[in-house]
């Protein structure tokens, strides 16, 4: 998108998003209930819902991928291309994210995705994933997460690339990154987000750990901003949402760009290396085998 002072600040798709999507009903737009005029319009795709409210320039994004909101391939591409979307329309300046499952806010990586696949596949998928968190750490809106339900690893990452973040108080919600238990690690972009928002020596303890925090710890350490009841995760993200508009878009574009830049420009430098990284990482028959038996135990825990 570009800003006023001609600064191109979320770089450009280097997916082919649209060819995943034919037959899907993206770009659709049907009235909200009760909704008449064109800000009342919902529009989105199969697994992203957006409810735009043109008067306040602000759009609700609903994360519908049941029943966890898992990143599959799909899911990846299509909030790409619905935030591509808002950030084209002039009428738009923030979104709340926010999940239309229940008691999951998003469950991470889609681990079907990358369990019994080809190398190939697994590369498409990294690098789907990786466009999502360029697109979103780098975003000119104001993006408030509304964590309403569990929020662990992939799903974190997608919250900590908002710029702010409110998390409901239940102590099933618990937020972080756990992929060393699972016997992967986080790539360093991921690392990278971690520490610029709660610093180092917590980052070190929580992914070596694979800490999951319940609200009151995940408030504590910093990983979000705000924890309130269920019922109030959406009028509060409104109300920072007012928080943040409150300032002057450029000014805010630019010096989120000045805080973010450095960060998203470490990934860009080396995108091939880290997807070969994660495909030959990922393939190991070991890691194959972890992954399947976690797979497994999350199937089994069921009922
Ligand atoms: C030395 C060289 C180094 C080089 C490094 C290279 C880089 C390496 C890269 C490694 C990758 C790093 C990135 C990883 C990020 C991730 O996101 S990994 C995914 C982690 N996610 C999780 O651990 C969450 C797992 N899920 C849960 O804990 C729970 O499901 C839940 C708390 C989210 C919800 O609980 P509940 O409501 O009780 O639902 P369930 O009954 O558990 O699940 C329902 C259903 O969904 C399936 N499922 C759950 N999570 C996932 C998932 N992530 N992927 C796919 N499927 C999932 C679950 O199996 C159930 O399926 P069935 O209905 O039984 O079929």
């Amino acid at each position: 998108m570009a800003l006023a002072s001609g600064v191109r600040f979320a770089p450009r798709a280097l997916l082919r998003p649209w060819a995943l999507l034919r037959g899907t009903t993206l770009g659709r737009t049907e009235p909200a209930a009760g909704g008449g005029g064109d800000g009342a319009r919902r529009f989105g795709s199969q697994r992203v819902l957006v409810e735009p409210d043109a008067a306040s320039g602000v759009a609700v994004m609903k994360l519908r991928n049941p029943p966890v909101n898992a990143l599959s391939l799909e899911l990846l591409t299509e909030l790409v291309i619905s935030l591509e979307k808002l950030e084209n329309d002039k009428t738009f300046r923030g979104i709340i994210l926010t999940s239309d499952c229940p008691r999951v806010f998003c469950a991470g990586l889609d681990l079907t995705e990358i369990c019994g696949r080809n190398p190939a596949h697994c590369a498409e998928y990294w690098k789907a994933m990786q466009e999502l968190w360029l697109r979103m750490y780098l975003s000119s809106l104001v993006l408030v997460a509304a964590i309403n339900g569990a929020c662990p690893a992939g799903g974190c990452i997608i919250a900590l690339s908002c710029d702010c973040r409110v998390l409901a108080d239940n102590p099933k919600y618990r937020i972080g990154l756990n992929e060393t238990l699972l016997g992967i690690i986080a790539p360093f972009w991921l690392k990278d987000t971690y520490v610029n928002t709660i610093g180092h020596r917590a980052s070190e303890q929580a992914l070596q750990l694979g800490s999951l925090f319940p609200p009151a710890e995940a408030l504590q350490v910093g990983l979000v901003d705000q924890v309130v009841p269920e019922d109030q995760v959406q009028s509060t993200a409104l109300s920072e949402m007012a928080r943040w508009l409150a300032v002057p878009d450029h000014a805010r574009q630019l010096t989120k760009n000045m805080m973010r830049k450095a960060t998203a420009d470490r990934l860009l430098r080396q995108r091939d290396a880290d997807t070969q990284n994660f495909v030959s990482f990922v393939c190991r028959d070991s890691i194959q085998k972890s992954l399947q038996a976690y797979l497994e135990k999350l199937r089994q825990r069921k009922g």
